[in-house]
């Protein structure tokens, strides 16, 4: 039979349980059994290809952001050579893998899930804690709970988008869509801000049938190859997904050399993003099939406070908004716009809570704001405190000092502007630096048409407000700003199947991972038309005498 439907039940799933790791709690003493043994090992991290572990290459080391002489693990990158070897690996495991029925390939994610919400859920933590610098809750909610949810709920959304068959209106004739993975790999080119993001960027083709390439990012390996080794033990064939440590523009190049790419599912930076587009362009020719490509880029990402604004909620949603996991979220807060009215009653607000706020090591509970990602990042936000420092129109109202000597720590920062266009309020930062612009009340629309116009992102954004028609009104204006738009409601934290994420304009091509549409990214559908009565006639109606 050319088509059968998927046996698989929707809305079977609800989104995982944050775990509350309360002092002394059962889930706590295990994290700390489980932390304690990362802690005093340095894992070796291979190259895995098929079913052969590589250790090929000069030897480099992930080492703990907050402590940065305590080396996590130790990997190396895959030769130009190495990553042509998993390639044909995936190409040899693809036809099995994408005949596989659409159960049985979500019974091995559903089976990963599971050892994610149980078996190794603290091995997930700690490897996230102790490589990418999170602490206890926001390890929970990406290495945990989100990535759970993005395995549980793309086995429903694999339903859903596989369900439309085509009317067959004819006697005679059954039309059919067959639901076929692509020809070819996906490379899975993924950063180091999310465990999830990590694990779901090749996982969710090869739920859809196709092979990919896993090139995790070098700053969160420990946590991405825990994950690699939950896909295996679930049952995930040898070579549908191979986990290719590399040199960024080696793997670019050499993915986009081969005849068989079948797509780009990243997630970084507009600049690598931009480069791979530009690459592939540049190989048109050489390509089976039209690449299809996935880009889920940076933001500027906006709170604008109108006037009739909750204080409270505001004061609440910037510090998490701007400060969790030090900004180093796609999504975090990085620019403010506040009526002079209120101004006074949220800079108290902010500052106060900034007194409280400690920055330290994941590991010990206080501790809110943690260690940026590498002495790359922690040169960059230098910079842009610098500039804060230097220019006539900042003024520095909080924070805006960092020290490496130990770990990568950068204070959390709040930055006044007179100079709506300053490039503090243009620029992705991806720190935690949070810089506001204080308008006149009666201004405040023409403020709004002016963050519309401010940066060339469309990620997150946030309106506060009561007042039921300035929030009309401002729903429209920010209509193409953003692609996941929050209504009293900080711009971070969005939910797997409840807000499908991804942004627009040069934040990405919006595919809405945690969602149903995404999947359809990995889908080419075969229409099948089969006639069952002979073709008797040649000639039209029209033309019978
Ligand atoms: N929109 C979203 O959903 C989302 C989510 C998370 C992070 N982000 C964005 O990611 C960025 C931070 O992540 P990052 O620092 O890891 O980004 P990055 O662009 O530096 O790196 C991302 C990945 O690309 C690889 N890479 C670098 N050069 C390459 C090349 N020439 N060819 C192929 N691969 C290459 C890196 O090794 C890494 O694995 C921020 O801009 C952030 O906003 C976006
Ligand atoms: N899902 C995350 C964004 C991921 C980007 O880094 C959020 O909405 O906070």
């Amino acid at each position: 039979m050319l088509f059968r439907p998927a046996k698989i039940r929707t809305n079977r799933f609800i989104n995982e349980p944050l775990l509350d790791y309360a002092p002394g709690s059962k889930e706590r003493k295990e994290l700390e059994g489980v932390l304690e043994k990362y802690n005093n090992q340095v894992a070796d991290i291979p190259i895995v290809v098929g079913d052969k572990e590589i250790k090929d290459g000069k030897e480099l080391f992930q080492v703990s952001p907050h402590d940065h002489q305590h080396k996590v693990a130790k990997y190396r990158h895959a030769s130009k050579d190495i990553i042509k070897q998993a390639i044909e690996s995936n190409l040899k495991a693809r036809k099995e893998w994408e005949r596989t029925p659409i159960e049985k390939r979500a019974d091995i994610f559903l089976k990963a899930a599971d050892l994610m919400a149980g078996k190794y859920r603290a091995d997930l933590l700690a490897t996230t804690m102790i490589g990418q610098s999170k602490n206890i809750w926001q390890a929970e909610i990406d290495a945990a709970c989100e990535l759970i949810d993005f395995l549980r709920f793309n086995i429903t959304f694999s339903r859903l988008v596989t369900e439309y068959q085509p009317i067959s209106p004819d006697k005679g004739i059954k039309n059919s869509s067959v639901y076929r993975g692509m020809e070819g790999f996906w490379a899975a080119v993924t950063p180091f801000n999310f465990t999830a993001i990590g694990g779901h960027l090749p996982s969710a083709p090869a739920m859809m049938g196709n092979v990919a390439l896993w090139k995790p990012s070098d700053t969160a390996m420990l946590s991405n190859y825990t994950v690699f080794k939950i896909y295996r033990e679930a049952g995930l064939p040898a070579g549908v997904i191979n986990f290719v440590p590399a040199d960024g523009p080696t793997f670019g190049d050499t993915v986009v050399s081969s005849p068989d790419l079948a797509g780009i599912n990243f997630t970084g930076s507009v600049k690598t993003f931009k480069h791979l587009w530009k690459q592939v362009a540049n190989n048109l020719d050489n390509f089976r099939s039209y690449p299809r490509m996935i880009g889920e880029c940076g933001g500027k990402n906006f709170h604008f406070i109108h006037p009739s604004a909750d204080v409270e909620s505001v004061v609440n949603g910037t510090i998490r908004g701007a400060f969790e996991f030090n900004g180093q979220k796609c999504s975090a807060t990085s620019r403010m716009y506040v009526p002079e009215s209120l101004w006074p009653k949220i800079k108290d607000g902010l500052l106060s809570i900034h007194k409280e706020i400690k920055t330290g090591s994941p590991l010990q509970k206080e501790n809110f704001v943690t260690a940026v990602i590498d002495d790359k990042a922690f040169a960059r936000i230098e910079s842009y405190l610098n500039h804060a420092k230097n220019s006539p129109n900042t003024t520095i109202l909080a924070g805006g000092t960092c020290d490496q000597s130990e770990g990568y720590f950068v204070q959390p920062t709040i930055i006044q502007t007179t100079d709506p266009n300053d490039k503090l309020m243009k620029e992705e930062i991806f720190g935690p630096v949070l810089t506001m612009y204080i308008y006149p009340d009666n201004k405040c629309m023409e403020t709004a048409d002016l963050v519309t116009k401010t940066s060339p992102f469309a990620l997150t954004g946030s309106i506060f407000v009561k007042d039921q028609k300035a929030r009309e009104v401002l729903i429209d204006k920010f209509r193409e700003n953003a692609g996941n738009f929050y209504i009293n409601d900080k711009s971070t934290g969005s939910v797997v199947a409840q807000q499908p994420f991804g942004g627009t304009r040069m934040s990405g091509t919006n595919e809405k991972a945690g969602g149903p549409h995404y999947l359809l990214k990995f889908v080419s559908v075969q229409a099948v038309k089969e006639t069952s009565v002979p073709l008797s006639a040649w000639k039209y109606p029209s033309m019978e005498e």
